[in-house]
């Protein structure tokens, strides 16, 4: 079913922020795009690098409609999963690529049971994107590069498809070490600017910093049980990216406060927490984060600050 040159339609389960960002990249390169579910709209306007593009979508409500794809787009929030599990379930078998770009680091354990067979590919994103209302999403390039995904040759072939667009694919060998690396930014730039309702700028208090340290070092011990190969080395140099994130941009758990959407903490520092329990890691910080990221309520009456608005559009 695979074949490297095809130019084969594509499905995407969660077309938002990344669904469509992903999405735009294999529309560049020639594969028209059905978007599963959700709000419909029939346009995705992406602004990346300063330019919009737009490429008219098929949106379908039918799960069977998946059916004969060869190339899956999942990027619903991980705790969405489950509400799109008959999506997954109607994806054929072996020879198709899904590609599961979520944050955290269990991406296949999470969805490999809703499928018959498929090839799962988890994916690294070190995209930052917003979408401004279904359909409209702007891009921003900020820490390493686009996408990571494993070195096998399923992955490759969908690596192939998305650079053909123009979004860089890395090809990893050592990815249990990347996605811990990924994970140690997302434990701390998404629960500390959910909480202090602050873009990722945050970070560059000293004291804020200090903490996203604590929590990343903490995590290091974790990771390295499970087989990364990091060092207290990386978290810093984690904290150093993350201080360099431009402005104006809001983490995925920020703009889910804003809109008023459960948050994804369970996949992130959830993550930390029953990896460390495997291990019988003591992982205070990160379970006083989870405590405290599990309590935060979205922004009922408007942002509290001025430094916390969402962007006018
Ligand atoms: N945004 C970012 O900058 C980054 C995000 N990530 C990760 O990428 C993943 C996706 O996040 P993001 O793109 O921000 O999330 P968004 O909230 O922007 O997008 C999620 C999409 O899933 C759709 N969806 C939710 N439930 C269903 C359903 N039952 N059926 C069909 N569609 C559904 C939503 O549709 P609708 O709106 O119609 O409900 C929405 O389009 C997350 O794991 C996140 O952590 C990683 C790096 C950066
Ligand atoms: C790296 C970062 C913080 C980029 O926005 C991210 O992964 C997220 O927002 O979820």
């Amino acid at each position: 079913m695979q074949q490297e040159a095809s130019r084969g339609p594509v499905a995407v389960i969660g077309a938002g922020a990344i669904g469509l960002s992903i999405a735009s990249a294999l529309a560049r390169a020639g594969h028209p795009i059905t978007v599963c579910g959700g709000r419909p709209f029939d346009q995705m306007v992406v602004t990346d690098r300063g330019a919009t593009s737009s490429w008219p979508v098929r949106h379908t409500v039918n799960p069977d409609d998946v059916a004969g794809y060869d190339t899956v787009v999942l990027a619903v929030k991980a705790h969405q999963t489950d509400a799109v599990g008959d999506w997954l379930r109607a994806v054929d078998g072996p020879g198709v690529d899904v590609l599961v770009a979520q944050n955290g680091v269990e991406q296949r354990e999470r969805v490999a049971p809703y499928l018959a067979g498929a090839h799962v590919v988890p994916t690294v994103v070190y995209l930052n994107a917003e979408r401004s209302e279904p359909g409209r999403v702007t891009v921003r390039r900020v820490v390493h590069g686009d996408l990571a995904v494993p070195d096998d040759p399923g992955s490759r072939i969908l690596a192939a498809r998305i650079e053909a667009g123009g979004m860089h694919v890395e090809l990893d060998a050592d990815f249990t070490t990347t996605l811990w690396n990924k994970l140690l930014m997302n434990i701390t730039a998404n629960p500390l600017t959910a909480l202090t309702r602050r873009r990722t700028a945050v970070l560059r208090d000293e004291g804020v910093g200090q903490v996203a340290l604590q929590i990343m070092i903490e995590a290091v011990a974790v990771a390295r049980a499970e087989g990364a190969r990091l060092t207290d080395e990386d978290a810093l140099a984690d904290l150093k990216a993350l201080r360099k994130v431009p402005d104006g941009a809001p983490t995925s758990m920020l703009q889910d406060c804003w809109a008023g959407r459960p948050l994804e903490y369970d996949a992130l520092t959830g993550a930390v927490l029953r990896a460390a329990e495997r291990h019988g890691i003591d992982a205070p910080i990160n379970r006083l984060i989870y405590s405290l990221v599990a309590a935060v309520r979205p922004d009922h009456e408007g942002p509290v600050s001025q430094d916390s608005a969402p962007p006018r559009t």
